[in-house]
């Protein structure tokens, strides 16, 4: 299978790393901005020395398409390959609170007969809270928990200083669509719990800059008709970027594998 890989940051280089000796999958593109072509290259070179480092997904040659790159990528690529027929693996959930976008990608895939998949990314239990819904969800909340150096470059900034946090400050608390909106680097996960439970607007979230974690903490817990669960995840985060749990890597070659195996699980 020939993939188009979009985005070459944290996620991408992980990514290439792990699948590099993977048979069935041949990264035959990899799609980044001007600016960030030189670097790619440099990874392409290292890990995925077939691939075409380009500014679009090529119009031929591509079975499918693996999103890491970030909220704008949705509509700049994501959607003019759904339209063309190419099945879409999508990490950056955060970019469906935009008003109408899920709609978009669903007539985008409709047009183009095949499918987008949102991955888990970071989160776990999204299969079980996705067989509950059907049953009926009364609640569902989530809280994000990260050191404050993963909060950097967002409006947890405002009127303080991360550095010198000294203990658990909440940062943002409203809906997952609020969230994923003002933290597109940080609140995907609410995004993606959101779209598998009550939606965007009835999913309440809690974003919490702690200086006692060195981990990515997500917690979920909900309650419906299936019973009740709590979940904690406590995930390592990548070097590259604090902001991104190693997880994330982990989900999307798990995606990309299910295209190809035999057996899916
Ligand atoms: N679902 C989940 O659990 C998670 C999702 N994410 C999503 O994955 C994205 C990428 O994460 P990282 O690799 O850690 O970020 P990163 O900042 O390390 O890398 C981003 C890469 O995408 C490229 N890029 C940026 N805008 C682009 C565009 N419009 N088209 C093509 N390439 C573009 C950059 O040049 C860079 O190569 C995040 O922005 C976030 O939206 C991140 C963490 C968890
Ligand atoms: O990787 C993580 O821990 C979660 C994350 O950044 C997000 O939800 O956007």
């Amino acid at each position: 299978m020939q993939i188009a890989l979009i985005g070459c940051g944290a996620i991408g280089s992980a990514l290439l790393e792990l699948v590099q000796n993977d048979a069935g999958l041949q990264i035959a593109a990899i799609v980044v901005p001007e600016g960030s072509q030189d670097a790619a290259r440099a990874v392409a070179q290292r890990l995925a020395p077939g691939a075409q480092v380009v500014q679009t997904v090529p119009a031929a040659g591509i079975d499918l398409v693996v999103e890491a790159a970030g909220h704008a990528a949705i509509t700049q690529h994501v959607l003019p390959a759904l339209q063309r027929g190419l099945p879409c693996i999508v990490a950056s959930v955060g970019a469906l609170s935009a008003p109408g976008l899920p709609e978009q990608l669903e007539a985008a895939a409709r047009a183009g007969r095949t499918q987008v998949q949102l991955i888990a990314g970071a989160i776990g239990g999204i299969d079980a809270l996705a067989a509950a819904r059907i049953g009926g969800l009364d609640s569902v909340r989530y809280t994000g928990r990260k050191p404050p150096q993963a909060w950097k470059g967002t409006p947890a900034e405002q009127g303080r200083d991360l550095d010198s946090l000294a203990v658990e400050t909440l940062i943002f608390e409203g809906t997952a669509r609020e969230a994923a909106a003002q933290f597109p680097k940080n609140a995907n996960v609410a995004a993606t719990v959101s779209l598998a439970g009550l939606g965007l607007d009835r999913t309440m979230v809690r974003l919490i800059a702690d200086p006692a974690v060195r981990e990515n903490l997500h917690q979920v817990e909900a309650a419906g008709a299936f019973g009740s669960f709590e979940l904690t995840m406590r995930n390592q985060p990548l070097t590259a970027n604090p902001k991104t749990s190693a997880l994330t890597v982990f989900s999307a070659v798990r995606a990309l594998r299910g295209h190809v195996a035999p057996l899916v699980i």
